[in-house]
């Protein structure tokens, strides 16, 4: 039987798990019951059915009282409003009755406590969420550590970020076979819908400025995140990310010191034989067209978790790596997202 999963946050990133579900396969990749938001059905249907940066899906949209209906499956809805009710309240029970086995959230905005009462209430054996939340049991990115991942130690899972699904493997590879002393990790990443679309109000004061007209210069996470999955590397990673007015693919830029002497065709050699085994599928070594190198947006709906610009590979002083990549930071991470489920259903109890 196919994992059973809810979805909580229908925006880039659930939407597009929902998307990418219902894409790979006509009846589903995995049985996806129901999908809670804030928004009306309504919003919903039109939402999937329209999308700005990948177009129409590939699946008829429609809803019906409570049921969207996607390529003619039917997915219940729920509207629900987290924020306005505590943990403890058991607001999720009317999702009992799906005998959830994985809870997916994409919200951004749910706590450590949120999940284990959600856990503890029996609305899903597990939780699976799209950032490393504070307190969490596993950080999983696909490639590297899946195997890691444990049905009897960890409830609360992350598929880590879009950023640290591209940076963990690239380090993986480094640390291991060259050592890593440090590395500097520069993140160029489209707008998100945390930003302000004009000057305003917001928490975090730069993700206020007009975001059409600025490159924002805001902290990442890259570096923890990169450290979750290699400890080893924890204290060893700086990070700077710059929010650019595009709509998707992002740039990592990073500078690593190595631990030992090499040379650019040792480096080449290694990402190529990753990208042709073990990695195959999540990194991919980019030589450009007829001698020509690509612009972002032609990495848009690519499904690799990091695309390594070989072109734009440097080395100095036999130690000092510089590394290009480039990868769609929606799309890539939500096939991750459904790798990571397909790891859940096979370790299934
Ligand atoms: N966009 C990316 O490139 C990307 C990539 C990887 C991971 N992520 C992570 O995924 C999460 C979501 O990002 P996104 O870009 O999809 O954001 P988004 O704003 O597009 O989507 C979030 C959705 O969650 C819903 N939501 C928020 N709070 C809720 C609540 N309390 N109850 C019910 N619904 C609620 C919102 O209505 C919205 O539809 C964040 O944690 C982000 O860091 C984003």
């Amino acid at each position: 039987m196919s994992l059973r999963v809810g979805i909580v946050g229908l925006g880039r990133i659930g939407g597009g798990v929902l998307r990418n579900n219902f894409a790979q396969a006509p009846g589903g990749k995995y049985d996806i019951r129901v999908v809670c938001d804030v928004m009306p059905i309504d919003h919903v249907a039109y939402l999937i059915a329209h999308d700005s940066t990948y177009g129409r899906p590939p699946f008829t949209v429609d809803y019906e009282g409570s049921d969207l209906i996607l390529g003619g499956n039917r997915v219940r809805y729920q509207r629900v409003d987290r924020r306005r009710s505590p943990p403890e309240s058991d607001s999720f029970a009317p999702l009992r009755e799906f005998d959830l086995d994985v809870l997916f959230d994409a919200t951004g905005t749910a706590s450590i406590a949120d999940f284990r009462a959600l856990i503890r209430q029996k609305v899903a054996k597990k939780i699976l969420c799209t950032w490393n939340v504070t307190g969490g049991d596993i950080s999983v990115v696909f490639g590297v550590n899946h195997q890691s991942y444990d049905p009897a130690l960890h409830d609360v899972i992350s598929a880590s970020t879009c950023t640290g699904n591209a940076m963990v493997p690239l380090c993986y590879i480094l640390d291991k076979h060259f050592g890593v002393d440090y590395a500097r990790i520069i993140t160029i990443h489209p707008a998100l819908s945390d930003q302000k679309v004009l000057d305003g109000y917001h928490p975090s004061s730069q993700l206020g400025r007009a975001c059409a007209v600025s490159i924002v210069p805001t902290p990442t996470n890259v570096g923890k995140s990169t450290a979750l999955v290699l400890p080893e590397l924890d204290g060893k990673l700086d990070s700077l990310s710059y929010r650019v007015p595009t709509a998707i693919v992002s740039v990592i830029d990073f500078t690593a010191n190595l631990s030992r002497d090499t040379e650019l065709e040792e480096v080449s050699e290694l990402f190529n034989s990753y990208a042709n085994g073990t990695l195959a599928g999540i990194l991919h070594c980019e030589y450009g067209a007829w001698g020509h190198q690509k612009a972002s947006i032609d990495y848009q709906e690519t499904p690799y978790s990091a695309i390594v610009l070989m072109e734009h590979l440097t080395l100095s002083n036999r130690r000092q790596l510089g590394v290009a990549l480039m990868h769609d930071n929606e799309h890539a991470y939500c096939r991750r997202v459904l790798d990571v489920l397909g790891v859940l259903e096979s370790r299934r109890g």
